[in-house]
């Protein structure tokens, strides 16, 4: 049977809790969203969907997420007559889960660093969350920063051009996002797997002949169901 996709990438997304990494995520593969704060978290002791309720999150007990803290969703877009199945990792903004997050960084080919516009702390964070991806992600990592919530415009502590001056600063392209309006979410996101498609283009070129580089081996993962980390099968969409 004819493959569906050519390529297979990973992306993920990071930032703050409550940013709306999740939203942003499912208005994507499922135009859906939802007003409720779900954080993500560990599954092993949360269910299916890995998700619970954040607004008591202290509440929240450590033991048994120790897995825990990453979803992922997948979907299939094509770009230069390129059929690239993404592979996109939603991990949890809260501090306790970033030892488990970070070991995600690794095998990402794309990263979306994610602020809220009506949050000016969340984007002060962006700092942070760039050298944790300069130290954890591979060389050469793609990177895309987003202002979401930009619905949110009586709630603005994050200037237009402050996201643009900071995304200049890093070298990024940059969006203003709404995963409520569906601003700019199919092109924030295919901008950054044009941007994985162009960093590895080489051996996407080699792909057409050979199946023995990182691209082909995130295909067979997939395949054989075996896809590294604790969600590996497709989720309800919870943001
Ligand atoms: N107005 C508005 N609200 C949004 C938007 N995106 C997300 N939200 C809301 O923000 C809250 C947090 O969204 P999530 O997607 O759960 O945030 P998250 O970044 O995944 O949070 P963690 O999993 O805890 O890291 C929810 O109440 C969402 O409904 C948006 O574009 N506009």
């Amino acid at each position: 049977m004819a493959k569906q996709y050519d390529v297979l990438f990973r992306l993920l997304l990071i930032g703050d809790s409550g940013v709306g990494k999740t939203c942003l995520l499912c208005r994507f593969t499922d135009n859906e969203f939802h007003s409720s704060h779900i954080s993500t978290i560990g599954k092993l002791s949360q269910g299916p969907t890995g998700k619970q309720e954040t607004k008591h999150a202290s509440q929240l007990s450590a033991p048994g997420i120790s897995a825990g803290g990453v979803d992922f969703k997948m979907k299939t877009i094509e770009v230069d007559g390129i059929k690239v199945r993404i592979q996109i990792w939603d991990t949890a903004g809260q501090e306790r889960y970033q030892t488990i997050t970070k070991q995600y960084y690794r095998r990402a080919q794309g990263i979306f660093l994610v602020y809220d516009i009506s949050s000016e702390r969340s984007y002060q964070h962006i700092m942070k969350w760039v050298s944790d991806v300069d130290e954890y992600a591979p060389e050469g990592v793609q990177k895309i920063l987003i202002g979401n919530k930009a619905d949110e415009e009586q709630k603005r502590q994050v200037g237009r051009e402050q996201g643009q001056q900071l995304a200049k600063e890093y070298g990024m392209d940059f969006y203003e996002t709404s995963a409520c309006t569906n601003l700019n979410i199919k092109e924030s996101f295919t901008r950054l797997t044009e941007l994985v498609l162009q960093a590895h283009r080489k051996e996407l070129d080699g792909l057409q002949t050979h199946a023995s580089n990182e691209l082909a081996l995130a295909e067979l993962e997939e395949e054989d169901g075996k896809a590294e980390g604790p969600a590996n099968s497709s989720k309800t969409c919870w943001c």
